[in-house]
Formats: C-alpha cells, structure tokens, sequence
C-alpha cells in the first residue's frame, strides 16, 4: 500500500465517520472480548463486510477508494491487512531484503481479527499505525470508528478462513501479472526511493512466489472477481448498487417480500434522531414527522397499480408515461394516524379519508369502536395510515375490518413511520399479501408493549397532549 491509502484512511475516517459517542478503549493490545449478544443487540444493525484482495499492486486501493467514493451516504470505515503486518526485529531489519512481507505469517492476523470482530459488533477500534518506512507500527495508533460498511483490502485477506467468514462479500481484483510487475517497480523506486535491482529481486524471491502459493488460490473464495482493477467501472457500479441493496434491506425483508422499508440516507437518519430525541420540542416533532411521513407516503404511492400513458407535449412530441391509480381511499386509524393525512392530501388531490377508532384497553387488547368508511371501500385501493406498528394489535383489528367491508387483501398498503419486528411478523404472517412500507424497524418492544427505542407516546407527542416530553418551543 502507498501513502496514498494511508491519506485515503484519513480522509475516510474524517469524511464518512459520524464521530458516534463510543467508549474510547484503553489502547489496541486491550482485548475486548465478544460480548454475549443481548436482544437488543443482535436486532441492530450490522455493518456490511467486505473484502477486497488481489496480487501486489493490483489495485485494490484504487477499486476501494471507488466503492467509498460512490457510497458518500454511507459511514465506511477502511482497514488495510498491510496495518497488521509484525513489528521487524533488530535481527530481522538487518537482513530486511530476506524478510518475506508476503507470506501470511508476516500478518498479525489475530489482532486484525479481532478488530474485525468488534467493528462487526459495532464498537470503535485501533488499529496499528504500521510505518512502511520505519517496517514497524508507531505510535499513535489509528482510530477506526463503527461504520455501515467495513471494507478489509489486502493481498491476502481470504487467507484465514475466519476472516472470510465474516465477510459478506468478496471481491478479487485480478489484474495481469505484467501490470502488477510494472506498477510495483514504478512505486517502489518513486515512492519508496528503491532500486531496481531490490525491487526485482524482491519481486521474484517473494512476491511471485506468494501470488502463485498463497494468494491465487484465495480466488476461488471471491464472489465477484474483477477484471483491471479500477479501470472497470461497470464491475463497482454493480458492487456499489448491491451494497446499497443490501444496506436499505432490513432481515426481515428478506423474510417477508411485501415489508418495504425506505432506503436510509443522512437525512432520513437525522430526521429520526430528532423525532426520538425526549428533549425536542413540538414544533420540531411535528416538523420532522411531517418531513418523514410525506417521504413514507410518496413510497408507498409507489407501490400502486398504473396504466401506460401517452400525452403530447408543447413541443409537440409524443412522451410515454404511466396514468396514477384512481380508485384509492386513505383510512386513518385514530388518533396518530391522523397525522399522516396532510401528507396524503398533499399527494393525492381530493382523495376521500376514512376513519378506525380502535380502544387500547389495559397493555395489550385493542377493541375496535369506531369507524367511519367511504361506502365503496371493496372497489378501492386503501392506504391505511397509522405511524406506530408495536405489537400490531391495532392494525391487525383495523385490516380485519377492512376485509370485512370486502376489500381485496393485496389491495392495502399499510403506511407507517416505525414498525417493530413483532408486530411485522404478527400482521405479515396473518395478511400476507398487504403491504407494508415504513422508514424504520425498530429494535423490539418492552415490558409495556411500547416500542424500542421509539419515540415515546407519537399521539401525546404530535398533538401536544403530555407534559412529559418536556422540550418546549422557547428552546
Ligand atoms: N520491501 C518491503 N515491502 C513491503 C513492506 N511492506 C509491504 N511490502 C510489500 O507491499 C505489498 C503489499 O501491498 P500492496 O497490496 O501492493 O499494496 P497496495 O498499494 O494497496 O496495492 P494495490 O492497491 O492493489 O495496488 C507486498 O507485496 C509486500 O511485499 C516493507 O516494509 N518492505
Ligand atoms: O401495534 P400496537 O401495539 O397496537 O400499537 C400501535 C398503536 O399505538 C398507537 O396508538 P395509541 O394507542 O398510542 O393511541 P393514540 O394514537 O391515540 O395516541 C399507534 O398509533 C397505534 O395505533
Ligand atoms: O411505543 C409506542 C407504542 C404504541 N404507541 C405509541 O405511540 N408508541
């Protein structure tokens, strides 16, 4: 690795690191060990691992830098195999043009290992400072906060099939022998100030031989192998569009393929962490529920039916379109669905608005008492609007009636702000051709039945009707 990956380490922790408050840990030797995953833990997010090896100067760092360049709404956090290379000793600097850099035992790959393996956790790491120069690591070392996507570059990073093991996509870059030859010879006698001759004797006593021993045969673990390195641009496009596949995809939309859950950005995140925030104020609640409520709705819009369209356009020009769905009602569940309404309003001019009052009596039983419906409901396509989806009693009662008045099953979309995994497995597993779209799955629920981490009370909160959430708008 050049100084340029060093420089591209830096830039990535200070441009896609969110600075999350972590416990700073005491230094790298202090092994942290795995903790036992508690619930809460287990449900959250885990960071997309990728590896990228590849011969010497293959140009790993090159295709590295282009997945975190067009993951600009994502935290990366970049760990290079080469920070884990052993410390030389005196003996070993003596005789440095013997010592093989190559081969896998020059790796600490406990150490890297075990970094890997907190991040994985989401926990902060440090890693070794290794100066290429110096052949040793220097102080200080090298903070790597938790991130979305943790990439792993080196020659030999499929090496240790525990390493591979925690990777959920391997990347090869397979770039022809000469290239690598000729693009090492370059660096090292420019950036590293060497000659010739120490280069090509490294090159064939070490460097070949290992390509051909230990790191060729790592291929066959790549899932996707890319051809010239950096320079094939369709290769990372395709990777790049399948990370962020995988990233907006919670577990259990790979469970149930009618759960959507819009894709999570900076701002989608940031607007959640003003809405859970206890201490923001309700003008700023509603500001940002509002925001996220109309980002679910336009979603969910999406997932209706539409017909083929053609207009002419002023300039006379035939333009292919698609025609909105007509017959389409929203069906509010009071009191907190209420606030999805404006949204919908906005979206779909003049659409007609139903109401379901369902009574929560006691922690956990729902009994319907109220509703109010357009009379041709069965003919239309129901957008059911209700923010919080906790143990899905609520909904599951509203759904219910729906079918009742005779509405098609596949013809309701469930639009909602936060939904936690049991009431998606309760309403999933009872209706499986609804759909659902929310913004965020939330950890679980508690004792109480509220939902975790949540917002609290959405109803008291948006409507103003607790003084516990204390922040006010004099703030
Ligand atoms: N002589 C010498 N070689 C070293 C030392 N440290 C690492 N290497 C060499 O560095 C190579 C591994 O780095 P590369 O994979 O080429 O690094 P890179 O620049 O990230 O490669 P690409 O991004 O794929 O172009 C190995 O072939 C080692 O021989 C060192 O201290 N001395
Ligand atoms: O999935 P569940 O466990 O049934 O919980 C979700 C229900 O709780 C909330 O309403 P709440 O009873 O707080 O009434 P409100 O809207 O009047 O505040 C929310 O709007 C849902 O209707
Ligand atoms: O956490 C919860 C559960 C139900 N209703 C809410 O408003 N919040």
């Amino acid at each position: 690795m050049g100084s340029d990956s060093i420089d591209l380490l830096q830039t990535s922790i200070k441009v896609h690191f969110s600075g999350l408050h972590l416990k700073e840990l005491q230094g790298r030797h202090e092994k942290i060990e795995p903790r036992a995953a508690s619930t809460t833990e287990t449900a959250q997010r885990q960071p997309f691992i990728i590896g990228v090896a590849g011969g010497a100067s293959s140009g790993k760092t090159t295709v590295c830098n282009m997945i975190i360049d067009q993951l600009h709404d994502q935290r990366v956090a970049l760990v290079n195999q080469e920070s884990f290379y052993y410390d030389l000793t005196g003996q070993e600097m003596a005789l440095v043009h013997e010592y093989n850099f190559d081969h896998p035992d020059a790796f600490d790959t406990e150490n890297l290992l075990y970094s890997l393996e907190n991040l994985k956790h989401g926990r902060a790491i440090d890693i070794p400072n290794y100066d290429l120069k110096a052949q040793k690591s220097v102080l200080p070392a090298r903070r790597v906060n938790p991130a979305d996507v943790v990439i792993l570059e080196g020659i030999l990073v499929f090496h240790d099939h525990r390493l591979r093991d925690l990777m959920n996509m391997k990347i090869f870059v397979d770039t022809d022998a000469d290239l690598r030859l000729s693009r090492r010879i370059r660096r090292d006698i420019l950036e590293k100030g060497r000659d010739i001759k120490t280069v090509l004797d490294q090159y064939s006593k070490f460097v070949k031989p290992a390509f051909d021993d230990f790191i060729l045969p790592t291929k066959k673990y790549a899932d996707i192998i890319i051809p010239r390195g950096g320079d094939n641009h369709v290769a990372i496009d395709l990777i790049v569009q399948h990370i962020q596949t995988k990233l907006g995809q919670h577990q259990l939309c790979k469970i149930y393929p009618n759960l959507y859950v819009i894709q999570l950005t900076f701002q989608i995140r940031g607007m959640h962490t003003i809405i859970r925030d206890a201490q923001t104020t309700k003008h700023d609640f509603v500001f940002y529920s509002d925001r996220l409520i109309r980002l679910v709705v336009e979603h969910g819009l999406g997932h209706l039916p539409f017909k083929e369209k053609q207009v002419m356009t002023p300039t006379g020009s035939v333009y292919t379109g698609v025609e909105f769905c007509k017959r389409l009602c929203g069906i509010s569940v009071i009191r907190s669905g209420e606030s999805m309404e404006n949204a919908l309003r906005a979206c779909c001019k003049g659409i007609k608005i139903g109401k379901i009052l369902i009574h929560r009596e006691g922690d956990n039983g729902q009994q319907l008492i109220y509703h109010n419906l357009p009379k041709d409901i069965s003919d239309r396509h129901v957008l059911l609007l209700d923010p919080i989806l906790g143990t899905g009693n609520s909904v599951v009662q509203a759904i219910s009636l729906l079918l009742e008045k005779g509405v098609d099953e596949g013809n309701i979309i469930f639009l909602n702000l936060i939904s936690a995994p049991q009431g998606v497995h309760v309403v999933c597993q009872r209706f499986p051709r609804i759909k659902i779209v929310t913004s965020e799955i939330e950890q679980g629920l508690n004792q109480d039945f509220r939902v975790i981490p949540g917002m609290g009370e959405f109803g008291d909160r948006y409507f103003g009707t607790d003084d516990r959430y204390c922040g006010t708008d004099d703030d």
